[in-house]
């Protein structure tokens, strides 16, 4: 455990069924306006038992009024790194491609596939004269993933009404919504490799790569989608079902994790990977660069300045 300091050094971004982290103690909340809008809800920021902060954002709104393909994705990851945020946590409720990934149990993904319409927002290297590429390769944080799934699996085993299975290097579908998958699509993701399915981790995890933030997905399964002969596809019912247990649990985790993450990001030497990762992105030669363009950016990145 580290000395308390003022630093919001740790993001949690909560999903469906979670709407904040009151197991926490909340000291205020912050209003942050971006060059890309204001972020999905206001930014709670509690203490840790050591004292640190971490900040909460809720992906859909408190009461869950913002729809996957609508969530101000760019304000809300460059409000978390306007801040000072170095490494988010995110939770997602997702639907199983998998008979071994049961209603219940926690996921950590490692890769994705993107099957978005291009209706998102999910750059902010577009239309500002200055061009981009950042590495998407292993969409998550490794070093993050590696560091948050040993302590993951840890409170899970030990987890009130327990223990909660954990799968990892899973690869997560991300569908456009707000309709569910028909049958065809979710037996097409499965030939596909996938996994799990949610319609909101793009473009969150690459929005995290471009503003050099570490990003990790803490997955909740709610339902088995729509792949499975003999039973009903998914509703909202049914995935209401399990999201207020996934909730608690994923409050638990949290708990117990973001003390941690928040040592281990302010120790500096073990999430090497994306600090000044976007330097060598940028092909746009230097004196090319807009300037206006560069101010924007700034306020993720403060080597544009
Ligand atoms: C309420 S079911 C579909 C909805 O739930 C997931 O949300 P989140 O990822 O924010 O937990 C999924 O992505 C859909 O947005
Ligand atoms: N079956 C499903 N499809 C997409 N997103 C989901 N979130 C929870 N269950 C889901």
């Amino acid at each position: 455990m580290s000395s308390s300091s003022e630093k919001v050094l740790v993001g949690c971004i909560g999903g469906s069924g979670l709407y904040n982290l009151d197991n926490l103690t909340p000291v205020k909340t912050i209003e942050v306006d971006t060059p890309w809008g204001k972020p999905s809800s206001p930014i709670t920021i509690s203490t840790l038992p050591s004292g640190d902060q971490i900040a909460f954002i809720a992906r859909h709104g408190i009461g869950h009024h913002i729809s996957p393909s609508e969530v101000p994705a760019r304000a809300n990851i460059a409000a978390l790194k306007h801040i000072g945020v170095q490494a988010i946590v995110a939770f997602s409720a997702v639907g199983s491609l998998r008979e071994e990934i049961a209603p219940g149990d926690f996921i950590i993904p490692s890769q994705i596939i993107d099957r978005t319409k291009g209706i998102r927002q999910e750059t902010y290297f577009r239309g500002i004269g200055v061009v981009g590429h950042t590495m998407f390769g292993d969409p998550f944080s490794t070093q993050l993933n590696e560091f948050v799934s040993p302590r993951v699996e840890k409170i899970l085993s030990e987890i009130q009404g327990g223990p909660v299975k954990l799968h990892q290097n899973k690869t997560v579908v991300c569908m456009e919504g707000p309709a569910f998958s028909t049958r065809a699509e979710s037996l097409m993701y499965r030939l596909w490799g996938g996994d799990i399915i949610n319609m909101s981790v793009i473009p969150e995890a690459k929005l995290a790569k471009e503003a050099e933030i570490d990003y990790t997905l803490i997955c909740t399964s709610t339902d088995y989608d729509a792949w499975r002969t003999g039973f009903p596809p998914v509703t909202v019912e049914e995935v209401v079902k399990t999201l207020h247990t996934n909730a608690g649990n994923s409050k638990a985790v949290a708990a117990g994790l973001l003390q941690d993450v928040h040592d281990v990001v302010a120790a500096g030497n073990v999430l090497t990977e994306a600090k000044g990762s976007m330097r060598f992105s940028t092909i746009t030669s230097p004196d090319a660069q807009n300037e206006e363009g560069k101010k924007k950016l700034a306020f993720i990145l403060p080597y544009f300045s």
